[in-house]
């Protein structure tokens, strides 16, 4: 179970500063703001604990619809936050006032990279701004859900997410509402939320639902539920559940709807949050620590059945009381401040050598890129455990699992990149977050193309991935590329020789190509030389200088380099009275083996100069 540091510093790296345009010192810099944000985040409230902090910061933010708004109430926020980032008279204090305007964009942007291609829905400040990531993978995954799958598969069917979550989401809301408003408590409301989930399988459900409230010829559901339903019946309003995507925008009245859904799986998630560290049982959410409903949500008041549910108090007043009701003990939070800060410093510390030992090193990065389930995470791993992982107790080691330093056989020290796998006919809707992913790639000295040669589509993947690969903004095509034929160990008879033909891709960035199988762990030496080589020749990490004497003697060394030996290659070259004068570049492989020929610069001018 990780610490509130671990989780503030995994919050943190979360969010990546190259989206912002942010790099080096600026990047550290914000980040540590962020982190201290979250951290009086957490410790604003001592029964809190770490819930995903960044992710309710900036939904208590975006339910605002304009930035001013919304900036607005991050300032208030912040205010009450930590009384050091902002003055009393509300203006920003002078060291951090440029840190929370930046911690403020980063948010805006963050949401940004979601609601651009999901901009269709009204309320999408506040609702993509972190719905269809966090519900997918959070609500999803916590729940044994068929209907989630269901849902999926429909968004990778072009289905705009708007219309298919709410959907879901109310029609569980309105199958167990008669339940809800009974439960006082956090597990029971998973396990009802759970149960009926489990039965909804589409959007149709609701309309069945809602048809079944609007028209109780004779009243077969609960008061409470027909409360909840004719109210869900008046602000769906004209979005028909389950038609095709609007072409125009969608007029207001589905906006209601919206609020209340994500406000029930919001509160339902701070619930997630605390069983998940433990506090099993909790009770629900109460007025001051459930969020505030939006003010966009009261068109129509909400039933008193669902105040009930989630004590929502809708009052201006509460609606700025972020505290708990009662004070704070001070001197706990301090303690508590003093504490956490230590171990982000510690973390900090760690991590900034990490970064100084990369950077010294000038490690180049070889990004591993390819389609779904080539076997890229396969590869890593593979590479990854052929070195001793040092310092494996250390802190945060392997907390970023998706960068590895790893030496190849050879010597050379590269930091190896997994990145998320391409799928073909990507949802529009889903572009912006995958690319925001692979933009990373765009940093890369070298890509490994890595290949299913076992499936009959391998050729159809490579042109999908050349494709996705162009389209990223500032992507080099001349990033040099080797494509790395995997699961060789699935081929039968002569047909790795003819894969050699048949799957050569006449792209600038392919340099070369090579057969491999990451489960078996075959065909790695081949790849590391490739790797070798491909660094050497076509990137700046290419290799030592080194300036040689080889006596007669040893002229089979030299013989080699002459061959074309693709480790060293000779710049200028001398016969001389001792022997071959040679100015060289070699590989690391090669500068190992060469050491002892090594001359000094000195003595190079001198034996030229005879
Ligand atoms: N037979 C065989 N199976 C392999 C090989 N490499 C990977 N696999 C299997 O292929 C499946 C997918 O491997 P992953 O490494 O998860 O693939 P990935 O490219 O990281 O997939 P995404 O993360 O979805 O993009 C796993 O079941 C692996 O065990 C191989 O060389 N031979
Ligand atoms: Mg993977």
């Amino acid at each position: 179970m990780p610490s509130p540091a671990q989780l503030i510093e995994m919050d943190a790296m979360r969010t990546n500063m190259r989206h912002f345009g942010l790099s080096g010192a600026a990047a550290e810099e914000l980040k540590k703001t962020v982190q201290e944000l979250l951290l009086t985040w957490q410790t604003q409230e001592s029964e809190r604990e770490y819930t995903q902090g960044l992710n309710e910061l900036m939904a208590l933010c975006l339910q605002k619809r304009t930035k001013e708004e919304a900036f607005a109430r991050f300032k208030e926020l912040v205010s009450k936050l930590h009384p050091g980032f902002l003055r009393t008279n509300g203006s920003m204090a002078e060291p951090v006032d440029m840190a929370v305007c930046a911690v403020f964009e980063m948010l805006m942007k963050k949401s940004k990279v979601l609601t651009d291609h999901l901009h269709r829905v009204d309320m999408h400040f506040y609702l993509t701004g972190f719905m269809p990531g966090w519900f997918l993978s959070m609500f999803a995954s916590e729940f044994a859900w068929p209907a989630s799958e269901h849902l999926c598969n429909r968004l990778l069917e072009g289905e705009a997410i708007d219309r298919l979550v709410p959907q879901l989401v109310a029609a569980a809301i309105l199958r167990s509402a008669t339940e809800i408003v009974k439960l006082e408590d956090a597990d029971d409301l998973i396990r009802v939320l759970k149960g009926s989930l489990s039965e909804v399988r589409t959007g149709q459900d609701l309309e069945a639902l809602v048809k079944e409230i609007e028209e109780p010829v004779e009243p077969t559901l609960p008061p409470e539920v027909a409360e909840v339903g004719s109210f869900l019946v008046k602000t769906v309003g004209s979005g028909k559940a389950g038609k095709a995507k609007p072409k125009t925008k969608r007029p207001g009245s589905g906006r209601s709807l919206w609020c209340l859904t994500v406000f029930f799986v919001q509160s339902t998630f701070v619930s997630f949050a605390r069983r998940g560290l433990g506090l099993q049982g909790a009770p629900l959410p109460s007025a001051t620590s459930a969020l505030p409903l939006p003010k966009g949500f009261t068109p129509t008041s909400p039933p008193a059945a669902l105040l009930r549910v989630h004590e929502i108090a809708d009052s201006p007043k509460k609606v700025r009381m972020l505290r708990p009701a009662k004070q704070p003990d001070k001197s706990l939070m301090k303690r508590k401040i003093a504490a956490t800060t230590k171990a982000l410093d510690e973390v900090r510390k760690v991590r900034a050598q990490q970064r100084e030992r990369h950077f010294e090193l000038g490690l180049p990065i070889v990004s591993l890129v390819g389609y779904t389930n080539a076997g890229k995470s396969t590869l890593m791993n593979a590479l990854a455990q052929q070195v001793e992982v040092k310092a494996k107790d250390r802190l945060f080691e392997t907390l970023d699992p998706t960068r590895r330093s790893v030496t190849l056989p050879g010597g050379r020290q590269i930091m190896l990149a997994d990145t998320v796998g391409f799928i073909q006919r990507l949802p529009e809707q889903l572009v912006a977050g995958f690319r925001a992913t692979l933009e990373e790639v765009v940093e890369t000295t070298l890509i490994l193309h890595v290949v299913d040669v076992s499936s009959p589509m391998a050729a159809q993947q490579i042109a999908s991935v050349l494709k996705t690969l162009k389209r990223l903004r500032k992507f080099k095509p001349t990033t040099p590329q080797i494509m790395v034929y995997n699961k060789v160990d699935r081929l039968e008879g002569d047909q790795a020789e003819q894969l050699e033909q048949s799957l050569s891709y006449p792209d600038p960035g392919i340099v070369g190509h090579v057969q491999i199988s990451a489960l078996k762990g075959t065909g790695f030496t081949a790849l590391s030389e490739a790797i070798e080589e491909t660094l050497m020749k076509h990137t700046d990490f290419g290799a030592a200088s080194m300036r040689l004497l080889i006596p007669y003697t040893d002229s089979a060394v030299y013989a080699k380099m002459k061959s074309g030996d693709s480790q060293v290659k000779i710049n200028s070259e001398a016969h001389t009275s001792d022997g071959y004068l040679l100015q060289v570049t070699a590989s690391t492989t090669a500068e190992r083996m060469l050491k002892s020929f090594e001359v000094s610069e000195e003595d190079y001018e001198i034996i030229a100069a005879m």
